[in-house]
C-alpha cells in the first residue's frame, strides 16, 4: 500500500518544484496556528503586567500572523487545488495515451467498459489523495512525529500509555488489513464487471431491444450489485469493528493516563496541573492518530483501484520501434510473407508457414472458407500483430525493422467492419488524411459513390454518425470506409471484403473507382467478386490456417483443387454490368 502511496506521490515529479513549495507552506501553516494560542497567552500576560506598550506590538503580531495565514491558506489551497486538477487530467491523458497504443490483444481481453472506469476511478483517487498530501498527510504526520518525544521528555511513563496505543492502533490496522483486503479486491473486480457489462449493453442496445432482453440485463445488473454489497458488507464490518476498537484504545488510554496519573500523584511525582496538561496533549495526538488511521483506511479502499490503474499503464506496448528504426519512406510496394506462422492463442496456430511474394503495385486476391485465416494475415502486415515465427517484407526490409507509425502510413486498409468513429461524416473521413481539404473530402465521397447519400442528410458532411456507424446503412459505412481509405492514398491498399454489403449497381460503379485506385498500388483483397480473382495476379488459397494453393484463375482452375471447387461451387460472385451511369448527384452538378 505504501509502495502505490509513494508512486501516487512520485506522479506530481513533473511539478516537484510547486509540489514541493505547497507541502511545504502547508507545514509552515501548521505551525502558524500553534502560534495563535501562544501569542494569545502573552498577550494576557503583557496586559495584566505594567508592559500595555508590549501588549500592542502583540496584538499587531497576533493580528499579523493570523491574518497572514489565512491569506497563505487560500494561496496554498488554491494552488494545491489547482495542482492536483491538471495532475489528474495528465494521468488521465497518459493513461489514453498509453491504453489505445496497447496491443490488440489487450484490448481483445479488456473490454472498454471497465477501461474506461479504471481510467476515470484511478484518476479520482489520485486527485482525492494529492489533496489529502498537500492539506493533512505530511502534517498528521509531522504532528506525530513532534509529538511523541515531546510527551516522552513531559513524563515518559504517561507517555509509554501513547506508544501503547499507537501499537493498538498499528496492530488492529494490520489485522483489518489482512483480513479484508482480498474481499475488497473481489468488491473491485465486481465494480469493473458492473460497467463492463453495462458498456456491452449500452453498445448492443439494439439487440437487447429487439430480443426483448431489456428486464433479464437489468436483472443480472442488479444480481451483480447484490454479489457487490454480499461481498463489501464483511468488508465494512471489519473496518467498522476497528474503528469501534480504536476509539475504544483511545478513551482507554486516556483513562489509564488518569489512573497512572492519580497513583504518580499519590507518589508525589506528578502534580494535578500536570496530568491535566499531559491529558490535553494526548487528546491532540489522539486526534492526529485516529487521522492517520482514517488515511491508512482510505487508502487501503483506493489500493485496488489504483493497482489496477498502474497496472494498464506498467502493460507492455508489444509493437514499439526497435531502437534507431528507420521510417519506411515512400516504398515501391513489394511485398513478401516468407513462413510467417502466428497464432492469436500460441497453442492454437491461426496461421501456419506462410510463404507468398508480389511485385511492387501487383495485386493478390485472398479466397478461402470462413475462418480460413485472410484477415490475420493481413493484420500481420500492418503489424496489428506480429508473426511468432518467419518475417514479412516490404521492398526486402523486414517490417520490425522500420518505424511502425512510418509502416502504417503506408497502407490503407478498408477493414471488413468499417468502424465509424461518434464523429461528424467530414471527421470520419479526415481519419484518412487529416489536413483533407473539404474539396478534397468531396472528391473522395464522390469516388467512393457517397456523396450523394451524404448531401441527402439534413446536415450533409457534418452529420453526426451515431457510435460504430448505427445510424448509416451497411453500404454507407462502407462507402464511407472506402472514401477514407482513397483519402489516404497510400502505396498499399488492403480491401477486406470491402464491397460486401453494396447492392450490385452500387458496386459496379464503385469498382470503377476502386479499379483506379488499386492502378499501381501493392493491393491485397479478400474477394468475392469473379472479376476481382479472374485479374488478380495472384490468387491464395487459404484453409485451416495453411496455404493450400497459389497461382493465377487459370492455373488453379486447370489444377482442380480447392479453388477449382470453390469457384465450380459459384462460391465467386458474377460482375454486375456496370451501365457506365454516374452517381445521380454528379449528373445533377453538371446539369446545374
Ligand atoms: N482477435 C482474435 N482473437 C482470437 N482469435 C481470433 C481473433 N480474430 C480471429 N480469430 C480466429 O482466427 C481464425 C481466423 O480468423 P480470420 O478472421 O483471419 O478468418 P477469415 O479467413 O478472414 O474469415 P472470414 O472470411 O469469415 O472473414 C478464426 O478461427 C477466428 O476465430
Amino acid at each position: 500500500m505504501f509502495k502505490i502511496y509513494l508512486r501516487v506521490i512520485g506522479l506530481l515529479a513533473p511539478e516537484k518544484g510547486l509540489a514541493a513549495t505547497l507541502a511545504i507552506a502547508n507545514l509552515a501553516l501548521a505551525g502558524v496556528f500553534f502560534l495563535e494560542p501562544w501569542l494569545f497567552g502573552r498577550v494576557v500576560d503583557a496586559l495584566a503586567g505594567t508592559e500595555r506598550h508590549d501588549a500592542w506590538r502583540l496584538i499587531g503580531l497576533w493580528a499579523a500572523v493570523g491574518f497572514g495565514g489565512v491569506i497563505a491558506s487560500v494561496w496554498v489551497s488554491l494552488y494545491a487545488d489547482r495542482l492536483a486538477h491538471r495532475r489528474r487530467l495528465a494521468a488521465i491523458a497518459s493513461y489514453f495515451e498509453h491504453a489505445i497504443a496497447l496491443p490488440l490483444s489487450f484490448h481483445g481481453e479488456h473490454h472498454t467498459g471497465r477501461l474506461l472506469r479504471i481510467m476515470h476511478g484511478g484518476a479520482s483517487n489520485l486527485f482525492g489523495l494529492w489533496l489529502g498530501f498537500f492539506r493533512e498527510h505530511l502534517a498528521t504526520l509531522l504532528a506525530i512525529l513532534v509529538m511523541v518525544p515531546l510527551a516522552l521528555t513531559i513524563n515518559w511513563k504517561l507517555a509509554l500509555l501513547m506508544i501503547g496505543l499507537m501499537v493498538s492502533f498499528a496492530v488492529f490496522n494490520a489485522i483489518a488489513m489482512r483480513r479484508t483486503h482480498k474481499a475488497q479486491g473481489e468488491v473491485e473486480e465486481l465494480h469493473h464487471a458492473i460497467s463492463e457489462r453495462a458498456g456491452d449493453v449500452f453498445g448492443n442496445v439494439s439487440v437487447v431491444q429487439s430480443f426483448t432482453r431489456l428486464s433479464s440485463e437489468v436483472a443480472h445488473v442488479r444480481g451483480m450489485m447484490s454479489r457487490v454489497l454480499a461481498a463489501q458488507y464483511p468488508v465494512l464490518r471489519g473496518w467498522a469493528v476497528l474503528s469501534v476498537l480504536n476509539r475504544a484504545a483511545s478513551t482507554l488510554t486516556i483513562i489509564a493516563i488518569f489512573a497512572l496519573g492519580a497513583s504518580l500523584n499519590a507518589k508525589g511525582e506528578v502534580t494535578v496541573g500536570q496530568i491535566v496538561s499531559f491529558v490535553g496533549f494526548a487528546m491532540m495526538l489522539i486526534g492526529r492518530l485516529e487521522q492517520f488511521a482514517g488515511f491508512i483506511s482510505g487508502l487501503f479502499f483506493q489500493t485496488h483501484s489504483l493497482n489496477d490503474f498502474f497496472r494498464v499503464l506498467d502493460t507492455r506496448l508489444a509493437n514499439v520501434d526497435k531502437p534507431g528504426a528507420p521510417d519506411l519512406v515512400a516504398p515501391r510496394g513489394e511485398v513478401a510473407f516468407e513462413n510467417v506462422s502466428f497464432g492469436y492463442d500460441p497453442a492454437q496456430p491461426a496461421l501456419r508457414n506462410l510463404s507468398f511474394r508480389v511485385r511492387a503495385g501487383g495485386t493478390v486476391a485472398l479466397v478461402g472458407p470462413t475462418g480460413a485465416g485472410k484477415t490475420t494475415a493481413l493484420s500481420l502486415l500492418y503489424r496489428a500483430y506480429d508473426p511468432s515465427e518467419g518475417r514479412i517484407t516490404v521492398d526486402g526490409v523486414d517490417i520490425r525493422d522500420v518505424g511502425i507509425d512510418s509502416l502504417r502510413r503506408n497502407i490503407s486498409v478498408v477493414f471488413q467492419d468499417p468502424g465509424l468513429f461518434y464523429r461528424s461524416i467530414a471527421d470520419n473521413l479526415r481519419i484518412g488524411k487529416p489536413d483533407a481539404t473539404d474539396a478534397d473530402i468531396e472528391a473522395a465521397a464522390r469516388a467512393a459513390e457517397a456523396h450523394r447519400f451524404v448531401s441527402a442528410k439534413p446536415d450533409g458532411y457534418a452529420t453526426l454518425v451515431a457510435e460504430r456507424g448505427r445510424s448509416l446503412s451497411g453500404g454507407e459505412r462502407q462507402r464511407l470506409a472506402i472514401a477514407r481509405a482513397m483519402l489516404k492514398d497510400a502505396p498499399i491498399l488492403i480491401l477486406d471484403e470491402a464491397t460486401s454489403a453494396l447492392d450490385n449497381a452500387t458496386e459496379a460503379r464503385i469498382q470503377r473507382a476502386l479499379g483506379a485506385l488499386t492502378k499501381n498500388r501493392t493491393t491485397f483483397v479478400i474477394a468475392h467478386r469473379l472479376t476481382t480473382v479472374r485479374n488478380a495476379d495472384l490468387i491464395l488459397v487459404l484453409k485451416d490456417g495453411e496455404l493450400v494453393e497459389q497461382g493465377r484463375y487459370a492455373e488453379l482452375v486447370a489444377q482442380g483443387g480447392l479453388f477449382a471447387e470453390l469457384d465450380g461451387q459459384g462460391r465467386f460472385v458474377e460482375d454486375a454490368v456496370d451501365d457506365g451511369s454516374e452517381e445521380p448527384a454528379v449528373l445533377e452538378a453538371r446539369a446545374a
